[in-house]
């Protein structure tokens, strides 16, 4: 279990992690999402002791990771994969590393088999691609079988046989009990491994909570509504949690009413209806209307200079007012709301 309390860290003037709380439950895969320089990394290379904290405290299992007598068979941790000797072999390296704590040659030989590095094992690290460095990276974090796993950005140049590989062994290592922390900026592939995300943007938490709940936005269901009396329809329908999206003359998109409410009170204003469409809402979606004020470096169209019918920048991102949290348990205040046509 990774919990951190009250954690910061500033470089200088600049706040790179805001006093965040929060805790990574062993037993479940937990992704770690946010904008470029929102905090993830620094955020895991202070979970890892690679990085002081400048306030606040992280344990891995109940204690800092530099006061653990053997870490490597506490946690283990991906986080830059080019951080290695270049001109030994993928297995000499391991082979260091492993006789740092006493870690047997046979153990060496099953992480290579288990990443697929089999073949270039004997290689030097420097002429591997980033896909053959991200394997060994995540070799090494399993080399002494810990029981809480720190992957940042794991899945980055893998190609599809690879990003399915961290998937399943990432949801292999959580169903067997151990903690597993990820960060990916893929959505998709975090839409299908994360069971829990925590999302960050400039330094500060905007959600902590199971991705369904991240995803539907606390159960506000959205439905697209085709009807000749969208006008009618929607005094009918009109309360404070429910908002009307108007997408043509006889279609609407209805949040915060479940598809059967709507046909009910449709009916019993003999409204006719004929689309009754339960939107998906992916977690690309969902996380971009997150985090969009939480993006420090907003990009344009290409043509499109800042400023030239693009939002401009913020003068100062650090006043930005931050979203109340996404919260494990209840309804969620970080969504701005449906829009009211
Ligand atoms: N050593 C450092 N010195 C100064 N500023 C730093 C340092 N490391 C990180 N930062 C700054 O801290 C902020 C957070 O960086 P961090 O790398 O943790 O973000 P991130 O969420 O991992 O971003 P990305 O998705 O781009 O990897 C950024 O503004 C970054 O420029």
């Amino acid at each position: 279990m990774i919990e951190a309390h009250s954690l910061a860290k500033t470089y200088g003037s600049k706040t790179a992690v805001d006093g965040i709380s929060f805790t990574v439950q062993p037993g479940r895969v937990t992704g770690f999402l946010g904008p470029n320089g929102a905090g993830k990394s620094t955020t895991m290379r202070m979970i890892v002791g690679l990085d002081r904290p400048s306030g606040g405290a992280v344990t891995v299992n109940g204690k800092p990771y530099a006061q653990h007598k053997a870490p490597l068979h506490e946690v283990g941790a991906l986080l830059d994969a080019k951080a290695v000797h270049t001109k030994r072999s993928a297995y000499n390296h391991l082979r260091a590393l492993a006789t740092t704590h006493g870690i047997s040659k046979k153990r060496v030989n099953e992480v290579i088999e288990l990443t697929g590095l089999g073949p270039v094992a004997k290689r030097r690290v420097g002429g591997f691609s980033l896909g053959m460095g991200q394997r060994l990276g995540i070799a090494a974090a399993l080399l002494g079988d810990p029981q809480t796993l720190i992957f940042d950005e794991p899945v980055n140049g893998l190609d599809p046989e690879g990003v399915l590989w961290v998937r399943n062994l990432a949801k292999g290592l959580a169903a067997e009990g151990r903690t597993v922390f990820l960060s990916s900026h893929l959505m998709s592939e975090m839409a299908v491994t994360a069971d829990h995300l925590i999302v960050i943007g400039r330094g500060r938490i905007i959600a902590d909570a199971p991705i369904g709940e991240v995803i539907d936005g606390g159960g506000r269901l959205r439905t697209l509504v085709r009807t000749d009396q969208p006008a009618e329809l929607r005094r009918e329908l009109e309360n404070r949690e429910t908002s009307f999206v108007e997408m043509g003359p006889d279609l609407m998109e209805i949040t915060g009413r479940d598809p059967r409410t709507i046909a009910e009170v449709a009916l019993a204003r003999q409204i006719l209806i004929y689309e009754l469409t339960p939107r998906q809402v992916s977690l690309e979606d969902a996380y971009m209307e997150l985090t969009r004020d939480q993006v420090e470096y907003q990009s344009h169209p290409v043509g499109q200079a800042s400023g030239q019918g693009s939002p401009p920048p913020q003068e100062d991102p650090e006043q930005q007012e931050v979203p109340a949290p996404v919260r494990k348990t209840g309804a969620h205040a970080a969504r701005s709301g449906g829009t009211s046509a």
